[in-house]
């Protein structure tokens, strides 16, 4: 048995079911996130979207969709809009949730509040794919920037051991590893992405991918839409599921919910905002990717957008800036996510459910250990797993966690009908149980074995739940908090 603070030998110890269900009142996480954090509020609509566009754009379309076409042939534009709406019924419900607790900890503190510590643990460690192996995914991503770089400018290429991991031939994908690295130090350094330099990244990336859009029309031929659907229903579905990596990011935007001048008006605003040029620009970046070269053609990973503009125009000058496009944006990227997941881990340290060590900050507030720890188990990932499971298996537990938010939103409405909601979905209850039921459906569009990587990873967590994290809990340790909810 545990040692026992003195405060607590005289309340029994819980039970289990009191432990999985113990909640954390949605008062004490938004006074946790009031004291001292200082934060001036200074951004408006505008920075606000810059934010969601900017952790939005990124591998996804940047190379992911070429994954993604020969899943789906042309109809991989359909499978845009249908992963497209389903994030944007997450989005709705986030902008509820952030609306209303605007904690660090995002749909991990949304489910501690809503329904217990047990959901909130899933989460979190979902969350986890949604930041840490996609940050991985998106280094993966960049390395094959920096290399179709390198051959386009000098023709030299990195050696093939180097540039991929085990599993597609390679020994160990460096400069994925690089990227991430060099993240880790820009962070243990302290620097932190202004809103200034992510909005010169969001018009890059935009900019690089209206270039494309603008050249690769000039080529569109009808045949290439013939047969639209060549894998019926299933492949877009199937592709949908995969491409629902490119839309993780519009939560960002609600992260820095304490940092609005106005979140009520803004905050639902920018995320819908951001949504409908994100998801425009992915229709059109589809539409004429697919328009001017046979889907048959994007088959084993042989075709990148910068190489569909050297063949439309015939000069590689495109496809240069398109990659060196890609390289800025897609390191940005990194940089972003990697900070948000070293937060929410922090988050999960200070509710005493990982060790304190992560929680803990070096003489510049930064969380060394933490950083460093995360940073080097994600260097790892990038440098040996490809980009195919790292997207898929981000998206299968972000799919999971947003299913959460939405959930928290319709649990939240019929117990604590009495909290300001700065936002509210509308539509509701309609809207969030669409939004379960939407990401329900992706979730099952996707492969045998990403449901098996899936169980796996669910398995450790709760191991690590049920070993150590259930006993160490602040609910069960700080005899401050009420246990029972
Ligand atoms: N939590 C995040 N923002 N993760 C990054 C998501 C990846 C981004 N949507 C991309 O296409 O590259």
């Amino acid at each position: 048995m545990d040692q026992k603070t003195p405060a607590q030998v005289s309340a029994a110890a819980p039970t289990l079911g009191q432990r999985l269900s113990r909640r954390k009142p949605v008062e004490k996480l938004v006074a946790e996130t009031e004291s001292g954090n200082g934060l001036r509020r200074t951004m408006g609509f505008w920075q606000l979207s810059m934010i969601g566009i900017g952790a939005t754009l990124g591998t996804g379309i940047f190379v992911v969709l070429g994954e993604a076409v020969p899943i789906a042939g042309p109809a991989v534009i359909l499978a845009f809009v249908l992963a497209g709406v389903t994030a944007l019924f997450s989005a709705l419900a986030y902008a509820e949730m952030a609306g209303m607790i605007p904690a660090s900890g995002s749909a991990y503190s949304y489910s501690y509040a809503t329904m217990g510590e047990f959901m909130a643990w899933v989460c979190g460690w979902c969350l986890m794919l949604t930041y840490g192996v996609s940050v991985a995914a998106v280094g993966v991503g960049w390395g094959q920037y920096i290399n179709e770089l390198l051959q386009l400018t000098t023709g030299l290429s990195l050696p093939g051991a180097f540039l991929a991991g085990p599993l597609e031939g390679g020994v160990i994908n460096v400069p994925a590893a690089i990227v991430v690295l060099l993240s880790m130090f820009a962070l243990l350094a302290g620097v932190r992405e202004s809103t200034r330099v992510n909005a010169v990244m969001v018009a890059i990336k935009v900019a690089v991918l209206v270039m494309f859009v603008a050249i690769a029309i000039t080529a569109v031929q009808d045949g290439n839409f013939a047969p639209f659907m060549p894998m019926g229903m299933a492949g877009v579905s199937a592709a949908g599921a995969t491409l629902f990596f490119s839309y993780i990011g519009f939560d960002s935007a609600s992260t820095a919910s304490e940092e609005a001048k106005n979140p009520q008006r803004d905050l639902p605003r920018a995320i819908m905002f951001s949504m409908i040029v994100v998801t425009a620009i992915y229709c059109l970046v589809a539409f004429s990717a697919v328009g001017a070269l046979n889907w048959e053609l994007f088959a084993e990973g042989q075709t990148s957008l910068a190489g569909i503009l050297t063949v439309v125009t015939g000069t590689p000058i495109w496809a240069v800036i398109f990659a060196a496009g890609a390289v800025l944006a897609l390191a940005s990227v990194v940089l972003v996510v990697l900070y948000s997941q070293t937060r929410i881990l922090f988050a999960m340290s200070r509710d005493g459910l990982i060790p304190k060590a992560f929680s803990k900050v070096d003489a510049k507030g930064t969380p060394r250990t933490n950083t460093i720890i995360t940073s080097v188990f994600i260097a790892l990932l990038a440098a040996l797993i490809p980009l195919g499971p790292l997207a898929d298996a981000t998206a299968i537990g972000t799919l999971f966690a947003f299913a959460l938010v939405n959930v928290a939103v319709l649990v939240l409405r019929r117990n604590r009908p009495d909290l300001k909601r700065a936002f509210r979905m509308p539509g509701a209850p309609l809207t969030p149980v669409l939004g379960v039921l939407a990401c329900a459906y992706l979730m099952f569009s996707m492969s045998l074995s990403v449901w098996i990587a899936f169980g796996v990873w669910l398995a450790v967590g709760l191991a690590i739940y049920f070993g150590y994290s259930m006993r160490r809990s602040a609910l069960e340790t700080e005899p401050t908090v009420e246990v029972r909810s």
